[in-house]
């Protein structure tokens, strides 16, 4: 490392204190890429959130509904950590074959994830359940957000990396989570299971 290498400020918002709890990395189903269910946002969203990822949204709604994204700011040391962590997120994305949104500047990714293709079930005015191309929230996301917070949670072990606590996080998790479920309610037909990878 270089020598005078800068710290991070003192008075920076952060803790670190202790990982949180992260669940196994979901298998995907075979065939389309599904929209999440209701049951995902408690086993999969909520643990991601309290590990500081929260819900966002992009331009343009599909066909009237949110196209809702998971979100984190990472922080590391310094810009040579910050870009070994990227060549590894990198990694994950060529391994998923799954790509975020990143920006990174010093000291910090923030990584913003959803599906481009993703398949979502509605209902016709018929009554009919379709299965529509819509961009959203899948277990792909999910999968990418888990592998991305596990790097990091390494990356904070031997610490090259603090934890960054949002503005206002309480709020912020409250309001992903009442995103989530305002965009994915127990109503929602998927008939998607699904069993976990190795770690
Ligand atoms: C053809 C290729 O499999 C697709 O374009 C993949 C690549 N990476 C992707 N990344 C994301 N975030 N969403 C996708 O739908 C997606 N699709």
């Amino acid at each position: 490392m270089l020598p005078n290498t800068p710290s991070i400020p003192a008075d920076a918002p952060v803790t670190q204190s202790g990982f949180h709890f992260l669940p196994e990395v979901p298998r995907l189903p075979l065939g389309k890429t599904m929209h999440i269910n209701h049951n995902d946002i408690e086993t999969y969203f909520r643990p991601l959130i309290q590990c500081h990822w929260h819900v966002g949204r992009v331009r343009g709604a599909a066909r009237d509904v949110e196209i809702l994204t998971i979100d984190k700011l990472f922080r590391f040391k310094n810009f040579e950590v910050t870009v070994k962590f990227f060549n590894e997120l990198a990694d994950i994305s060529l391994n998923e074959n799954h790509h975020g949104h990143y920006a990174c500047d010093y000291a910090r990714i923030y990584v913003s994830v959803h599906t481009h293709a993703g398949y979502c079930n509605t209902k016709t005015e018929s009554g009919q359940w379709i299965s529509e191309l819509i961009p959203g929230l899948t277990l792909r996301d999910v999968r990418f957000a888990i592998r991305a917070e596990r790097l990091h949670q390494k990356y904070l072990a031997d610490g090259l990396a603090v934890t960054l606590v949002p503005f206002e996080n309480e709020r912020l998790q409250d309001w992903s989570i009442e995103r989530l479920k305002l965009r994915y309610p127990p109503s929602q037909k998927t008939g998607v299971k699904h069993g976990t990878d190795p770690a």
